[in-house]
């Protein structure tokens, strides 16, 4: 059996997709967490724990550092809520536009007053601006910015993208139409509408500030549904003679109670599907990992999906340093253990080897053995089902 414990409200179909080989809440010693946004960073972990899956994107509630220390592989659903932000934003883009938001407060405000003339004289301060059209920049073209992007293009826009660190698969997502741009404060100039979608980290905390709102073009709507402090919000609010609206997901006390701030509780991920979505994808992730080694889409470990056809199968996430794999092989030679297919790949300072064997002895030695070289972190064995 196999423990799981979760820390938000994780979807019922997720938590279903689970095989009666999984307890969820009800152990001390979980195999697997499976969370969404709750804060890690400062919790001391078990020593039954093998991995982290979080349903969503962001893994910045993640110390990935420490988990890695502990032989922890950690990871996300990547996509599953992209197409939840890409509506909210695009949402965001024509209420903003269409100044829904304060044609909403005059009509509540006036709602037993017989309005139906006066609105007539009102409504011209609800004069509102079309997307098509109008120039967009994109940054961060991934999972969310690709879809964003593409959408914008649909509504007819000039789409524009930023992203130095475009990977191949996202670039064959993007429509042709979207223009690469590869300096940010060049593709700031141009943008009426500049929406953000990059993983919150050192390089990208404070992307957006003083200097970046400086370099945009006068009442530019800005919006932030990546996290917060990837804009800085007391340059935002400093700087409102520039921006027109600033959309985002990440309220605190700098921007609260500013009209010209629209925030949302965190909800870019929040609907049924996208819940759905990424709890089923993170349930899959937590199986098989624990019952085959799979690593697709881990954070800390490199992609690695081998197909288990022996009786038994050793993973083993180590350092990546010099004859790892020839002090494991030897291990498995002494012990007449018969390897039938092995692989092995790095990422970063990481590496991990799967070996599978047609026969075991002495498991718990040759265990024992394998966690003991000081650079493992963790070392598994798996029986085939
Ligand atoms: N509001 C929400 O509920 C919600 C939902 C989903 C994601 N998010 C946030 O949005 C982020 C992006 O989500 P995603 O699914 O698109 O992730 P993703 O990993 O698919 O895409 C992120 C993109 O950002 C790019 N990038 C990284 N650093 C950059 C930089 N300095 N400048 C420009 N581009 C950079 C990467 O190359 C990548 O293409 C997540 O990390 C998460 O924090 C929020
Ligand atoms: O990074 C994400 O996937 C989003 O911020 C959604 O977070 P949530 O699952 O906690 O709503």
């Amino acid at each position: 059996m196999y423990q799981v414990k979760t820390f938000n409200a994780i979807a019922d179909k997720g938590l279903n997709t689970f095989t009666n080989d999984y307890t969820i809440n009800q152990e001390k010693n979980p195999d697997a967490y499976l969370i969404r946004s709750v804060n890690l960073l400062k919790v001391q972990f078990p020593k039954s724990l093998k991995v982290i899956a979080r349903a969503g994107a962001g893994v910045n509630n993640i110390p990935l550092k420490e988990a890695t220390d502990d032989g922890i592989a950690v990871f996300n659903t990547p996509g599953s809520n992209a197409n939840a932000v890409k509506e909210l934003v695009i949402s965001m883009m024509i209420a903003t536009s269409r100044k829904v938001f304060a044609a909403y407060d005059y009509s509540y405000q006036n709602i037993h007053a017989d309005i139906s003339k006066q609105v007539e004289y009102d409504k011209a301060k609800f004069n509102g601006t079309e997307l098509f059209g109008k120039n967009i920049l994109v940054i961060g073209l991934g999972n969310v910015g690709s879809l964003v992007a593409n959408e914008a293009v649909n509504l007819g826009m000039n789409v524009s993208g930023y992203d130095p660190y475009l990977s191949a698969d996202s670039a064959w997502k993007i429509n042709n139409r979207v223009h690469r741009l590869t300096n940010l404060y060049q593709a700031l100039k141009n943008a009426d509408y500049v929406t953000i979608h990059v993983p919150k980290n050192k390089e990208t905390t404070g992307l957006i500030s003083t200097k970046e709102i400086a370099a945009m073009k006068n009442n530019a709507i800005l919006f932030n549904y990546s996290r917060l402090g990837i804009v800085d919000n007391q340059a935002v609010v400093d700087n409102f003679n520039k921006i027109q609206f600033y959309c985002t997901d990440f309220g605190d006390d700098v921007i609260a109670n500013n009209k010209k701030v629209i925030t949302t509780p965190h909800i870019g991920g929040s609907t049924i599907e996208a819940e759905d979505n990424g709890a089923i994808k993170a349930a899959n992730t937590i199986m098989n990992f624990l019952e085959n080694g799979d690593t697709v889409n881990s954070i800390n470990l490199p992609s690695m999906k081998l197909p288990f056809n022996a009786p038994y199968r050793f993973t083993i996430m180590h350092r990546n340093v010099p004859n790892m794999v020839g002090q494991i092989t030897t291990f498995l030679a002494n012990a007449h253990v018969n390897i039938n297919n092995m692989a092995n790949a790095a990422k970063n300072e990481i590496a991990y080897t799967i070996i599978d064997v047609d026969n075991l002895n002495y498991e718990k030695q040759l265990l024992q053995q394998m966690a003991e070289i000081p650079e493992v972190k963790r070392a598994r064995l798996i029986n085939h089902r």
